[in-house]
């Protein structure tokens, strides 16, 4: 009686319907589907916004899914068990689920699929969350690249298959399971106050995230590559954040550009190729998972970083008081808006390695509290590849100047006006808002004197460099 026994699909980081093979699969295989997300050990190491975000990310989804007629079922407790005890409750004969790639995450689902098959239950995983699956692009020896620009050139053109659509229909079971309580669960969390200044910027959900991505294409992707690099223009997608709790497939996002590639609109092959680097991040982290945390070449393991979360260079640049104006900006932007344009995360990140010569593990850790779209890869990719201990990094003799590039990238001084109030008259609403967003403990006020450099451009300049020449490796 195979033919009347649900389908369970274990619901993670793909809060989607359309192209969902996971999902899709389930509702083709004409039987009743139970959805299920299960809050098991594998989040017990998110940071502050991240886990916020997630938490919003599954209660929306759990709406649309129930808007469709079907439920998102809640369970807590780690998955082989939850998984079992549902099976049993359900008679489910199948369990289906998208692909993860982080290393806790890819050994959890190894054991739950050679468990649960050691129970004849048959269980299945779907390519659903990259465009390319990690060891699809091969170097010409078979083996993984670990430079960018080949990577790009081989991927670009393997073929990448159609979209699938959405479910017709998910036949529901006959008696749902019982759930535990998500409302419960998706209001506890460690926000606090930043909660309220934080929402008012996510872009939340599959179909918000469809209109963004169609208003990117219709509105801004002509310009992108000339833009994409002034923070206070509103140039790049905004995507990463939908990208990273899967309400949008990176599948969707490729598709709809390579067509206008094709069609020769300006700035697509641009985007395109900045959507690979975020398979190239899942790349190098499956194959060198070591890059989330130790620095992927080792001889760095000898370079005098400091350490010391606590330092007081460190404690301005989490406060974005370091003098430098852009660092700040962008500091100041990451704590209202849980977001960072891609040039400020470069600047920031060269800022804190180089002239602060501080531990890039460090900043990840703190972006990994702030960022709505933290994503583990692209976040430890990027990280490295600004401190220059990681494969493909920017050499660390290369130091960005963050003066030079606030004058380029910032010209009329819009992205400073935003958000650096101290000194400025008519400081705009955003900059102001800052001092009311941070905690009272920081005893920061707009009308402080805006601070002197912690370290100059060029002392800063100097030391890295001397220290990397000096250096043992
Ligand atoms: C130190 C540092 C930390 C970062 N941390 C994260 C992070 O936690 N999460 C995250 O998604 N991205 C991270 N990035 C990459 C990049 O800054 C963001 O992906 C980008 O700013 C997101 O904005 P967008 O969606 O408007 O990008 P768009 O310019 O519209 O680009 C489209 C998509 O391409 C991908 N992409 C673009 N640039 C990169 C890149 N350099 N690396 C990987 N993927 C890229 C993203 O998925 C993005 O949504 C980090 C970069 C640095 C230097």
């Amino acid at each position: 009686m195979t033919a009347r026994k649900p389908v369970i699909v274990w619901i993670r980081r793909d809060l989607r319907l359309a192209d969902n093979p996971a999902l899709l699969e389930a509702a083709r295989t004409g039987r009743s589907v139970i959805p299920v997300f299960i809050a098991d050990g594998t989040l017990a190491g998110l940071g502050a916004a991240p886990e916020w975000r997630l938490k919003l990310g599954v209660q929306h989804f759990a709406e649309t899914l129930r808007r469709t007629g079907s439920r998102l079922l809640f369970r807590q407790g780690e998955a082989l068990p939850v998984l079992r005890a549902l099976v049993a409750e359900t008679g489910a004969t199948d369990v289906y689920w998208n692909r993860a790639y982080h290393p806790d995450e890819i050994a959890r689902d190894s054991e739950v699929k050679s468990e649960l098959k050691a129970i004849e239950i048959t269980a299945k995983s779907f390519p659903g969350n990259l465009i390319f699956e990690p060891w699809q692009v091969q170097t010409g020896a078979g083996g993984f690249y670990r430079v960018f620009t080949p990577f790009w050139k081989n991927a670009r053109g393997l073929p990448v298959s159609d979209v699938m659509p959405a479910p017709q229909t998910l036949r529901v079971p006959d008696h749902w399971p019982a759930s535990d309580n998500l409302a419960a669960w998706a209001s506890r969390h460690r926000m606090n106050r930043g909660a309220a200044i934080v929402a008012p910027y996510l872009l939340l959900g599959e179909q918000a995230a469809q209109h963004r991505l169609q208003a990117f294409c219709d509105e801004r992707l002509q310009d992108y590559a000339r833009d994409r690099d002034f923070p206070a223009k509103p140039a790049t997608s905004g995507l990463s954040e939908p990208l990273a709790y899967g309400e949008i497939s990176p599948r969707q996002i490729w598709q709809r550009a390579k067509v206008l590639w094709e069609q020769g609109v300006g700035g697509a092959e641009t985007f395109l190729k900045e959507l690979v680097w975020r398979e190239f991040a899942y790349h190098l982290m499956y194959h060198t998972p070591h890059i989330l945390t130790r620095n992927w070449r080792a001889e760095w393991d000898a370079f005098p970083w400091n350490t010391d979360e606590n330092h007081p260079h460190v404690i301005a640049w989490k406060q974005g008081r370091t003098g430098m104006p852009f660092v700040d900006a962008a500091m100041r932007e990451l704590y209202v808006t849980g977001r960072m344009h891609n040039r400020g995360r470069m600047i920031v990140a060269s800022y804190l390695t180089k002239h602060l010569m501080t531990d890039w593990r460090i900043g990840q850790r703190w972006f990994s509290d702030c960022l709505t779209d933290w994503d583990p890869a692209s976040n430890a990719m990027g990280w490295q590849w600004a401190a220059g201990c990681g494969p493909d990094a920017a050499p660390y003799f290369r130091v960005f100047n963050p003066e030079t590039q606030l004058q380029k990238f910032d010209p009329g001084g819009t992205y400073r006006h935003a958000w650096i109030a101290e000194g400025d008259l008519c400081a705009s609403e955003t900059a102001q808002y800052y001092f009311k967003a941070i905690p009272r403990s920081w005893h920061l006020q707009a009308g402080n004197t805006y601070p002197a450099p912690v370290v100059t451009v060029k002392d800063g300049r100097e030391r890295a460099l001397s220290a990397y020449e000096t250096r043992s490796f």
